[in-house]
């Protein structure tokens, strides 16, 4: 053993142990305070024939039950702290830290510091600092992979240090497995022993091996809109992740999970990473995709009563429907009437009388404000209304206790009033949501009027709504958008709109655009900056997923000429090509392909979506016993068979991908047709191989010829 290995080996067992010993602690200390909170309970159940006799008396009972809530307040303190602390140490158990720098700072140049860094941080009972957050400031040292002068912010000031060493280490629980010095800057040893492992399910934190480019995205706190330009499987999934526990820790006093919102691709990719931020340490954020965070809000809006049209997928009419609302002449035909109350004509009247010089929106908040003034007088005039006083007589007992939550007790005209109200506003509740739900507008009405005869999109819809209702999610500070290639610059326009508060962080890879039109990130940092944002973007050109053949391969359909993919270095098996005569042969040289058992998770994709049902009944016909499952979340043992689209953002330890032969993308443009290869080949960590009926489509040929050059 070498006394480096001994030394740290022997630091390691001392760390496991003041762990393992303040768990102890800890955890009988909970036990305690949960069998003090039980003691004082009782105590406070005997204390319960509160005395209230005199005004002494009153003001004695006051002061105890303040001092029962201070003790209370206390003991809550407690558990959470002890909470908490046993928490880090569960995060740390299995692997204390990860890495060590060792600095010293300008004014105590004599004196070596080392720094160890771990997924939390662990002070002691003694207030000894036994590792530090990775998000610590320090921490930001490690992620520099230089040696030599260098610097660090805290507490808003610039501290100058040198740093002497930097390692890694391995570690099991108390058992160090090895350790790596890095002397140079680019050289990334743990790094590379990581991207050889097999892949999880899900995806895994990457903490311990960030690389410096991918640090300085996660640890951004000034840039109001941050544009992440990275190829396949440079990390940008991961990034966000840790960029979100990242913004948890630095700004917990102010930001929550929820005042985050992570928009995420499809359902089974937010499946996917839903695992990292626990492991962290830190709750997920609030996540959705784009259709299910405007269906949302629709519903948040409208109730979900409401009934709209189908909504068309192509584009959205943001800009026709901005100059159209500038435009619009408001009558009658945009309202509905609410039956046994209020004519669409009256509600044209009451907009009307509002001032025309407010706006559309400040003009309907004040129809509505006058809806709810009228339901209001109705409600009072009810205390002397006799048909509302005859019913209130006619209640049975169990209506009494659903309408006031217990049997009417009246021992007074004012009391019978109060009731009549109550009785009455019971009545109209339907009439309240009615109003607070814009049933009083006519949607469709509205879509035809500003968008005639243009088939509108649920984009379109919430970008009126938002128009109309000024509605939007102040309390979301940070916003990050994953696969931001697949969204239209009007999409964009309405998160903005909908999030005016938020920090921007969108994450994208041009080369793996699926809709043919798609804005390029140039145009989406225009946009931004003319909403006086500041912008700006940055590239990650090392890819990490895949071995050094598959990214050879992706990377000759690479469209975004200026965007380098650099693969980083780990060799497997070269791509595989199958050619087959028609669909029948093409599922047995699939169906063969799959008889080859082969280590970690197994996709076919496929590159329509329409492909997927034929595919998976042939090979079910071929093999009745293959573990297959359909757009699914991978579990070990078992091949998924998914489209693409579901694809996105996933990776698999290998990826059959079909139908490449020319008649089945005959329909496809030559740009969209690299992008979906690209896209394809990508999702493979280990192998990747490539299955057509007929004609193989020349551009294949040609990547594959490249690659035996
Ligand atoms: N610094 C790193 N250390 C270890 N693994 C990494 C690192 N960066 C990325 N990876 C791994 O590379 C793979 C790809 O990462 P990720 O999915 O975040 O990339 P991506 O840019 O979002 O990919 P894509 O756009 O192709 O979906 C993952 O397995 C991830 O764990």
């Amino acid at each position: 053993m070498t006394t480096i290995l001994a030394q740290e080996q022997q630091r390691l067992r001392k760390v496991y142990q003041q762990l393992t010993a303040e768990q102890a602690f800890y955890l009988q200390q909970q036990q305690r305070n949960q069998q003090q909170a039980v003691a004082m309970k009782g105590q406070f159940a005997q204390d319960s024939s509160l005395n209230m006799a005199t005004v002494t008396d009153k003001l004695d009972t006051f002061a105890a039950l303040e001092a029962m809530n201070r003790e209370i307040d206390q003991y809550n303190f407690s558990a959470s702290v002890l909470a908490n602390k046993l928490r880090q140490i569960k995060l740390l158990l299995p692997a204390a830290y990860f890495g060590k720098v060792v600095v010293h700072f300008a004014d105590e140049p004599a004196v070596s510091t080392p720094f160890y860094i771990g997924v939390t941080g662990y002070q002691t009972r003694a207030a000894t600092d036994l590792v530090y957050d990775w998000r610590s400031s320090i921490a930001g040292l490690y992620y520099d992979q230089v040696l030599g002068a260098s610097s660090y912010q805290a507490n808003g000031q610039t501290i100058a240090a040198t740093i002497e060493a930097r390692r890694q280490f391995k570690i099991d629980h108390a058992q160090l497995l090895g350790y790596f010095d890095s002397q140079i800057a680019v050289e990334d040893p743990l790094l590379i022993a990581v991207l050889s492992q097999e892949h999880q399910q899900h995806l895994t934190a990457i903490t311990a091996t960030i690389q410096k480019e991918q640090n300085a995205i996660i640890r951004d706190e000034q840039t109001q809109a941050l544009i992440i330009r990275g190829v396949a499987g440079s990390g940008k999934t991961s990034v966000v992740i840790q960029r979100i526990a990242y913004l948890l820790y630095r700004q917990r006093q102010t930001v929550r999970a929820s005042d985050i919102l992570l928009l995420t691709p499809n359902e089974l990719f937010t499946d996917y990473i839903s695992q990292v931020l626990p492991t962290l340490g830190e709750a997920n954020p609030w996540q959705a995709t784009l259709q299910q965070l405007l269906t949302q809000m629709q519903q948040q809006l409208l109730g979900t009563a409401a009934v709209m049209p189908a909504w068309s997928t192509q584009a959205s009419h943001l800009e026709q429907l901005r100059l159209a609302l500038t435009k619009l002449n408001v009558t009658a035909a945009l309202f509905k009437s609410l039956p046994d109350w209020v004519t669409a004509t009256q509600l044209a009247a009451s907009y009307a009388r509002t001032p025309v010089t407010a706006t559309l929106a400040e003009r309907l908040k004040s129809v509505q404000l006058n809806l709810r003034r009228q339901l209001e007088q109705e409600i009072r005039a009810a205390a002397t209304d006799d048909r509302v006083l005859t019913a209130l007589d006619n209640l049975s007992l169990a209506q009494q206790n659903t309408i006031f939550g217990q049997p009417l007790q009246a021992d007074n005209e004012r009391q019978l009033h109060r009731y009549a109200r109550q009785l009455r506003r019971y009545q109209l509740q339907e009439r309240a949501t009615q109003i607070a739900t814009y049933a009083w507008l006519d949607w469709p009405a509205w879509l035809h009027e500003l968008l005639p005869q243009t088939a509108a999109s649920l984009t379109d819809f919430v970008f009126l709504l938002v128009r109309l209702t000024k509605f939007s999610y102040p309390q979301i500070k940070f916003l990050l958008v994953d696969e931001l290639q697949d969204y239209q610059l009007e999409e964009l326009q309405l998160l903005t709109a909908l999030f005016p508060q938020a920090q921007l962080t969108l994450l994208g890879d041009e080369n793996q655009a699926l809709n043919a039109t798609t804005p390029g990130f140039e145009k989406v940092a225009d946009q931004l900056a003319a909403q006086n944002k500041r912008v700006k973007i940055v590239a990650l050109n090392k890819s990490y997923r895949s071995t050094q053949e598959v990214t050879t391969l992706f990377r000759e359909f690479a469209v975004a000429a200026d965007l380098q993919v650099v693969p980083v270095q780990r060799h497997g098996r070269p791509p595989v090509l199958h050619q087959s005569a028609d669909f029948a042969a093409m599922i047995t040289a699939l169906s063969q392909a799959l008889s080859t058992e082969q280590a970690g998770t197994t996709a076919i994709v496929t590159l329509a979506a329409t492909q997927v049902d034929p595919i998976y009944a042939a090979l079910r016909a071929q093999q009745p016993t293959l573990p297959l499952v359909k757009n699914s979340a991978t579990t070990t043992g078992q091949t998924v068979i998914l489209p693409l689209r579901l694809a996105k953002g996933l990776e698999f330890d290998r990826v059959l991908l079909l139908d490449v032969g020319q008649n089945a993308l005959s329909a496809v443009s030559p740009t969209l047709l690299k992008r979906l290869l690209y896209t394809g080949i990508s999702r493979a960590t280990q192998t990747v191989e490539l299955f057509a009926t007929g004609q193989v489509q020349p551009l294949i040929t040609q990547a594959f010829n490249a690659l035996k050059k």
